[in-house]
């Protein structure tokens, strides 16, 4: 079975699969580590990306934090960026499927609705947290600004497109153990 999730940034996506992976042997594929992979020397996107945003050319390294503030600002930016790096990441999830042997994969991603891999998941599971819940913990955990939570959670997806595609509806907001009880609850159903 192929799962994909979804939801915003800080929704809580990572905390479900490190559950789904531990306590049901799901292999995980996240699209926001695949991304950072291929933007690594060696790969065509890292020099596309540097040749595009020469400004955040730190020594040969690509600064993530000040490539965060270009595009989370401006969304032709963004569309710029992810016109260069997601069909690389694409591929790359979709080979990484293929490849899995696991019973449950599980491939997350804030941006998989229109991605194509979406069509390739048997579920959608939709993350949800409330809004002022995430800014509080992104501020707290990654030590983001509340304009970049905001800035972020503007640019992607709102809550009701996700809910719109999703066949299941985690609710993140309250303790970890809530989560953890409604993921059983729909592994359970699943298995049943
Ligand atoms: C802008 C970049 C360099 C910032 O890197 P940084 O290490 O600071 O943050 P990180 O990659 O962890 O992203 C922070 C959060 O932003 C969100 N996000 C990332 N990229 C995007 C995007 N293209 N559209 C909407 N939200 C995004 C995700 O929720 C993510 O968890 C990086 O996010 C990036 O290269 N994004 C474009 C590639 C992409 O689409 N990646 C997949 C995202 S799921
Ligand atoms: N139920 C919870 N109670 C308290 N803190 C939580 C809970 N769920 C997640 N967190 C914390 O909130 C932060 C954001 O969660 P997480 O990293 O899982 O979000 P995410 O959806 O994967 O974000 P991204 O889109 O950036 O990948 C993390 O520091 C995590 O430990």
């Amino acid at each position: 079975m192929i799962i994909g999730i979804i939801g915003g940034v800080g929704s809580g996506k990572s905390t479900v699969l490190d559950y789904l992976e531990e306590k049901y042997n799901a292999n995980i594929i996240k699209s926001d580590l695949v991304a950072k992979d291929i933007m690594t020397p060696g790969h065509k996107v890292y020099h596309k990306v540097l040749s595009t945003f020469p400004e955040v050319n730190d020594n040969g390294n690509i600064d993530r934090t000040k490539l965060a503030e270009i595009v989370f600002n401006d969304k032709d930016k963004l569309d710029l960026l992810n016109s260069i790096t997601h069909p690389g990441t694409i591929d790359e999830i979709n080979r990484l499927i293929d490849i899995s042997k696991s019973d449950v994969t599980v491939v997350e991603s804030a941006i998989l609705i229109g991605s194509g891999i979406e069509k390739r998941c048997h579920e959608l599971w939709f993350v949800y947290c409330e809004r002022e819940e995430r800014i509080r913990r992104l501020i707290s955990s990654r030590g983001y600004s509340r304009q970049k939570a905001i800035d972020i959670i503007n640019s992607q997806p709102d809550d009701d497109e996700y809910n719109f595609y999703a066949d299941e509806y985690i609710d993140n907001s309250s303790t970890p153990s809530s989560t953890m009880e409604q993921i059983d609850l729909i592994m359970n159903r699943e298995i049943c």
